[in-house]
């Protein structure tokens, strides 16, 4: 009754009919959600909704309808739904987990300002010397590539973001940081974690081993004070031994020096909670894209031999390329863009909840409720993007071969005041791994899958990345190892 007296007698969005107490249970699906939502959204509409035990669930399939809720209605939808198994590990402090509040707001401007295109691009270097480290260690053991994408993204991360130089896979900070995002990003969507949707089940003690999240959780917090206190342990001493490094945390501690007294102690803590969500946040995303993107030049060798004709053209094979190539190499360009259409990493990005009751084209949102916006659907609507399952460069090209901007491709970064902060900084790795891989590899599809349909899949958490699929990477030929010998020798 009281839910109706709040509703004024306006209905819900439409979705599926909801069973008494359990409602919508059994229709949020595990296994890649977005694909449901989409086609719920053909019979339902854009704005369609769920009700799973009481909590609201808003699915949101138009770019039309993500601007008018997270863009002009930005102040009551930009927050994030407490998640009862992330209270647990007590890992609100992540900026991507983070309430809309004031310790938000504080690490939002600071990360807007620490990355913003013109503040990243001192990076750069950086990122191209990791990128050619990449390639050596591709050489060495090719089949370890996987695992060498991973490294290559959590040291540059790491260097960027407090001067830390990782001691290669088995890095202490690296091994902590990767355990807390496997645990936040496989807990963290409706439906995936049975404490979120039975919060009753957190009291659950723990010499029920069999039922209770308590020692996982347990586990996923001391992670994260780990990821939170260790480096920037590591940026404080050296700092006072004379020997840190440029980066985000060193620039933004400096800055902090200016305040005093609370004021300052608030900056520290934001710098510490804020830089302590770069891993989390950067890492798994940046390296599904640069798995999508080996997926696609195996599926696409077309587009692999234009790309690395674009690329010669440029270098002439008498070097490795650089950011200073890119202005030359919009076809590049473009099949990163692709790349973030074609299989998003994040098809359901994070969830936002509202901070009020509010009505949209005449339904009810409740305050509290879940909006998710399906990245995946809108970015294959074939309307937009005709032929949308299929890997087009081009699409992204203008007649004359220059870059098309599209302004509904951002929405692979998110929404509103919650868009990714990290955009720029994730365009920039995805271009200079493209380009440095083609200009030493040939991509081909291995494991003796070379003649049959190649097959491939998807993970369904809140980040999804291809399934590890066989690829190899040949060298091109003796000039593309004696380019990279030498390279490796002059660093
Ligand atoms: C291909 C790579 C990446 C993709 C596709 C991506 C995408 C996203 C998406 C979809 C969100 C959620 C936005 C929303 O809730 O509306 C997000 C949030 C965030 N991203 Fe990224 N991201 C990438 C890389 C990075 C990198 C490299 C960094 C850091 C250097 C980063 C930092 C963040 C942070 C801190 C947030 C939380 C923002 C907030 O809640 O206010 N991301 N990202």
């Amino acid at each position: 009754i009281r839910d109706h007296r709040r509703r004024r007698g306006l209905p819900h969005p439409p979705g599926p009919r909801p069973w008494p107490l359990i409602g919508n249970l059994f229709d949020i699906p595990k296994e890649s959600p977005w694909l449901t939502y989409a086609q719920l959204s053909k019979k339902y509409g854009d704005v369609i909704s769920f009700n799973v035990f009481g909590q609201t669930i808003v699915i949101l399939g138009s770019i039309k309808v993500t601007k008018d809720l997270f863009e002009k209605r930005g102040d009551t939808y930009s927050d994030r739904p407490v998640f009862p198994f992330i209270e647990m590990m007590d890992l609100q402090w992540a900026l991507p987990m983070a309430r809309h509040a004031e310790p938000w707001r504080l690490g939002r401007k600071l990360l807007e300002r620490s990355l913003r295109p013109v503040a990243a691009a001192a990076y750069r270097l950086l990122q191209e010397k990791r990128a050619h480290v990449l390639l050596s260690r591709l050489l060495e053991s090719p089949d370890k590539w996987v695992e060498h994408i991973e490294l290559f993204q959590g040291e540059q991360l790491l260097a960027m973001t407090y001067g830390y130089e990782a001691q290669g896979s088995d890095d202490r900070v690296i091994d902590a940081a990767k355990k807390m995002s496997d645990i936040a990003s496989t807990t963290s969507l409706p439906g995936a974690c049975l404490v979120n949707e039975f919060p009753f089940l957190r009291h659950i003690p723990e010499w029920l081993p069999w039922f209770s999240y308590k020692p996982l959780a347990r586990i996923g917090h001391d992670l994260g004070q780990e990821v939170m206190n260790d480096p920037i342990q590591f940026v404080r001493e050296s700092i006072l031994n004379g020997t840190a490094q440029p980066s985000l945390a060193l620039e933004n501690f400096e800055a902090a020096e200016k305040l005093s007294g609370v004021e300052r102690k608030k900056q520290e803590r934001a710098i510490a909670e804020t830089l302590g969500s770069m891993y989390t946040a950067g890492s798994d995303t940046s390296v599904a894209s640069m798995m999508s993107l080996f997926l696609a030049f195996l599926l696409r060798p077309d587009v692999q031999r234009k790309a690395q004709e674009d690329i010669d053209a440029v270098t002439g094979r008498e070097r490795l390329p650089t950011f200073e190539d890119r202005p030359k190499l919009p076809f590049v360009d473009a099949i990163c863009k692709e790349v973030s259409r074609w299989m998003p990493v994040a098809p359901l990005h994070i969830p936002h909840a509202a901070t009020q009751d509010g009505v949209y084209e005449g339904f009810f949102i409740p305050k509290g409720a879940l909006l998710i916006a399906n990245t995946w659907a809108i970015l294959h609507d074939p309307a937009v993007y005709p032929e949308p399952d299929i890997f087009k460069p081009e699409r992204f090209l203008n007649p004359n071969g220059t870059l098309r901007e599209d302004p509904t491709l951002v929405s692979a970064f998110g929404y509103g005041k919650r868009f990714c902060p990290g955009r720029h900084f994730a365009e920039a790795t995805l271009f200079i791994v493209a380009v440095s891989v083609l200009s030493v590899f040939n991509l081909e599809k291995g494991g003796g899958s070379e003649n049959r349909p190649f097959d491939y899949s998807y993970s369904s958490g809140l980040i999804s990345r291809p399934n590890t699929f066989p690829c190899s990477f040949i060298p091109r030929d003796q000039k593309a190892i004696d380019l990279l010998i030498a390279d490796s020798l002059a660093r």
